[in-house]
Formats: C-alpha cells, structure tokens, sequence
C-alpha cells in the first residue's frame, strides 16, 4: 500500500511536467531508439513537441525531468547537498574510471576534490600559458608539414592536449604528438562511443550476456590500455621523485622543487597534480592506494584532453566556416600583436581577447561540448515556479535544448558570437556546470583554447576541407565527430 501511495504522489507531481504516458515496464524508452548515437536527437523531437520547456520522461523504471529553464538550471546545480550523480551514467563510466572524483559521492569526493581543488586555482594560470605555448611550437612542427593540404585536426590535437596536461599536472613528458598512431589515443578515441553506448543500451546491464559479446572484449580492452597509461604515468612520476631526492642528496639540486616538503609528505599548492596524489596522506592518515591514484588519473588525462580538442577543433571548423569571423578574431589578434605577430600570448592577453572568447563560447552553443549532465535527487526538490520534483528523480540539464530555446538564444540557427556581448541569465551558458561539483578543469581549458587557436590562427590562414569532408557530429556524453574533423590549413605569409 505504501508503495503504491508513493507512487501515485510520485505521479502527482511528475505530471505537472509536460511529457508523454508511460508504457509499463520500458515507460518511455522506445521513444529513443535503438541507435544511441541518435537518442540526442530523439530528445530534441520530444523537447520540441511538448513546447519547448522543461519535459519529464520515463525510461525503464527510472523517472527523468529535463530542464531547458536556467532558472531551474540553477536551482540545481547550485543546490548544496544534491550532488549526486545519475546512477545509470555512473554504471556506464564505473568501468574506465572506477570511483574517480567525477563519478564518486560523499567522503571520497569531498576529500579528493579539496585536494585537487588548488591545482586549478586562477593563480596557476600563468604557469599553464607557458606550458600550453611550449607545446605549440612543437604543434606547428607537424602541422607546417602539412601546410595547404587537408588535416584531421582531432588527431593531432588530441595527442598535443595531452602532452600538455601529462607535464602540467603529472611532472611527466609524454610526446605523443610524435606518434599520433599510439595505443592509449587509439584507446581513448573509443571510451566516448563505448560509455555512450552502455547508457543507453539496458542489455548491457544485463552482465552474463553482454560478457559473452565482442562489445565487452572491446571495452575490457580498451579500459586495460588506458589505465596501463596511468600506470606507466605514476611510475614514471615516482621515478622522478626519486630522482630529485638522490639528486638533492649528492648536492645537485633540482630548484624546482621543495625537497623537504616531498621527505616530509606534505602536500603544497605548487606541487603537481599527480606529486599530490603520492604524498599526501589525506585518507584515513595512510598514502592513497595505487588504485584509487590510477582512478584520479585516468579521469583527469582522458576527461581533460578529450573535451578540450573536441571544443578546440569545433572551434577552428565554426572559424573556417564563418570567414567574417576568422576575419574579426585576426583583427582582435592584430590589436594585440602589432608589433610582433608571432609572440605567444600571456595570460593577461588572453583576458583580452574578448571576441575568440565570445566565439569559442558560440561554437559551444552550437555544437555542445558536454549534451547533458544529470543529478540523481535524494530529496524532494522544489523549484522557482513552485513545482516540486519528488526524490530519486534525475533532473537532467539538456544543454542542446537551452542552447537551441528562442526564448533563450535569439535566433537560435544563427553563428553569432555577437551574442555574447549581450545581457542573458547567468545560467543560460554554464557549458563546464556551475555550483559546488563544476568542471575543476574550466580555467585550465580556457587558458589551453585560447592560447592555442590564438597562436593557430596568427600562423595559418583556415578553411574548410571540402566536399565529402564535412564533419558528422554524434551527440555522445562528449559530442564527436564520426569522420573526424578535417580542415586545410594554410601559413600565413
Ligand atoms: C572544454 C573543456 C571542458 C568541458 C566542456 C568540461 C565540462 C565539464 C562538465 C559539464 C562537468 C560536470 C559534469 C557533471 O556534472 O556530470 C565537468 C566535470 C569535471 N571536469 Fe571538466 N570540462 C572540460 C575540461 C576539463 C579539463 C581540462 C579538466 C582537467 C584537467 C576537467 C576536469 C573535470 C573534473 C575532474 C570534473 C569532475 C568534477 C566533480 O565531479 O567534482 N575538465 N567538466
């Protein structure tokens, strides 16, 4: 009886929401498909055909609101205590990154967050530039050879992006722009379509059955060869460490480093990402187990340069599609540089350049980044307009349909990064989340775009690839295209 009381004030309040009666036992899941690359697209249909607002569904026996209102995007993502995360995509993501600070809860997240929270602090910025202008000259040595042809841009980016964030935030050199075939990118450019596909395809839950498949010898191995990455990472890392002490004690000191923090274990701002993680003794007085190091790192290294090529690139391809806006971001480029156009940026001059900023944000408005977050509700949750959504409910924050809401974005269909210079709500665009369990990596991403397409578009002129090129964009968990992302490149004279 309790059940059923439950579930019908449960319904109660769910109705409120637009959305379309629920089939017993799948509800409403046949409204996404079998094909979990368009599922996106079949929300966008549902979204539009209940009015363009906030719509509830009900897929399986979980029950979901989808929000496209930044006030009640707010409201969630501000909430103090509903941090949870959606339990389905946690099943989907468990696999690569076991109980990482983006898929943990409680405890263990609070205290691994604290600990990573200064590495990404606003002061670190400085540091980060010189790391990513570093990495561009040896970026420009590739693409040079390429000069006037057409270039995958994600297979170069990617390997790039991570040589950066491998000696930004783990102390290790890894060049593998030098071997753009290496198994780990090989790897990584699977984890998107695999975890995508475990969201949405229920069977695979069903584990003896999907173990007897070639889908999960392709995940099995998949998952083996990036997390032998942050293995050969960490040890790499120890080795060093290692090294600096025996350097320090036969008086040929390495100034980088505080020595008599690393003897002592503890734990400074300045210190790498990964140095924190081998000597701090945060849990329970003891050093983190190597398990749960490998969970932190494998997260950060794929997570960290898989959205930020795929928004850099989508960026360069918004740029040679829309000349007159390659023509403003050169113009703001030459403001800055008149003098010496191929100087690397400084951080400062980074904060200057408003228009890539406002360009970069529009190419994320039109092609998103991240689709879709989701928080599971371990409470009733009442939002701005009075509705109220009952506990264990997934509210989820469909960026595509913010992103594609008149009401929100006028004229929706246009590029226009002019946009941003106008007024709109502050939760309107929040593409890395806001609130207390927001992207730890947004100003690391920022400072790595827009050095980056800043020093590209002062030494190539872009355009498009041409016809049979064009790219097919699949709305994953991170939004890819399926045949890359191809561009010609041209150096500037
Ligand atoms: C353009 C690039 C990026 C975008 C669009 C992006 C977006 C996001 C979003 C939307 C979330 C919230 C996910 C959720 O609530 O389910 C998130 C979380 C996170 N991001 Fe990013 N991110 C980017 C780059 C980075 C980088 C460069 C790093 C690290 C080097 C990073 C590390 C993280 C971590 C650790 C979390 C989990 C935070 C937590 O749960 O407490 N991200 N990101």
């Amino acid at each position: 009886y309790e059940f059923m009381r439950r579930r019908s004030r449960n319904w109660k309040l769910l109705s409120q929401y637009p959305g379309d009666y629920p089939l017993p036992i799948v509800g409403n899941g046949f409204q996404l498909g079998f094909d979990a690359d368009d599922s996106s697209h079949k929300l966008m249909e549902i979204w539009k055909k209940h009015g363009r607002t906030n719509f509830r569904m009900t897929v399986g026996s979980e029950e979901w609101v989808l929000l496209s209102n930044p006030d009640d995007i707010a409201t969630i993502l501000n909430h103090p205590t509903e941090l949870g995360k959606q339990v389905e995509r946690n099943t989907a993501m468990a696999p690569f990154f076991g109980n990482s600070v983006s898929t943990s809860e409680g405890e263990r997240w609070k205290t691994i967050r604290k600990l990573m929270a200064p590495s990404f602090h606003f002061k670190t910025q400085e540091k980060r530039v010189e790391h990513v202008n570093k990495y561009c000259d040896s970026l420009f040595k590739v693409l040079d050879d390429h000069d006037g042809t057409v270039v995958d841009m994600y297979r170069y980016l990617r390997p790039y992006m991570f040589d950066i964030l491998c000696n930004s935030l783990m102390g290790v050199d890894s060049d593998l722009l030098s071997t753009p075939d290496h198994p780990y990118l090989k790897a990584s450019a699977k984890v998107v379509n695999i975890i995508t596909q475990n969201f949405f395809s229920y069977w695979r839950n069903i584990k003896f059955i999907f173990q007897l498949t070639p889908f999960y010898k392709e995940m099995t191995e998949t998952i083996k060869t990036i997390r032998d990455t942050s293995t050969v990472i960490i040890s790499e890392r120890k080795k060093e460490l290692k090294k600096i002490i025996d350097d320090t004690k036969n008086n040929n000191r390495n100034v980088d480093v505080d020595l008599e923090e690393i003897l002592g274990n503890k734990v400074s701002d300045d210190m790498c990402l990964l140095d924190k993680f081998l000597l701090s003794k945060i849990y329970n007085g003891e050093p983190l187990p190597e398990d749960m190091i490998n969970d932190e790192i494998t997260l950060v290294s794929w997570t960290g340069h898989y959205t930020t090529t795929m928004t850099m690139a989508h960026t360069l391809y918004c740029i040679a599609k829309y000349p007159e806006v390659q023509k403003r971001i050169l113009e703001e480029q030459k403001s800055i540089y008149n003098k010496d156009f191929t100087r690397k940026p400084t951080n400062t001059e980074l904060t200057d350049m408003k228009y890539l900023e406002a360009a970069i944000k529009e190419s994320i408005r039109t092609i998103p980044t991240v689709t879709k977050i989701g928080r599971q509700l371990k409470n009733d949750l009442e939002f701005k307009d009075g509705r109220k959504v009952p506990a264990d409910t997934t509210v989820v924050v469909f960026y595509e349909a913010v992103y594609q809401d008149p009401k929100t974005f006028h004229e929706p269909e246009k590029f226009n990064p002019d946009r941003f210079f106008e007024p709109m709500h502050n939760h309107a665009f929040v593409p890395f989340s806001a609130g207390p369990r927001n992207c730890l990596g947004f100003r690391f991403a920022w400072v790595a775009m827009k050095a980056t397409i800043s020093n590209i578009i002062r030494r190539y002129e872009l355009s498009l690839g041409g016809p049979g090129t064009e790219p097919q964009f699949a709305y994953r968990i991170v939004t890819e295209s399926k045949n890359g992302l191809q561009l010609r490149l041209k150096k500037r004279t």
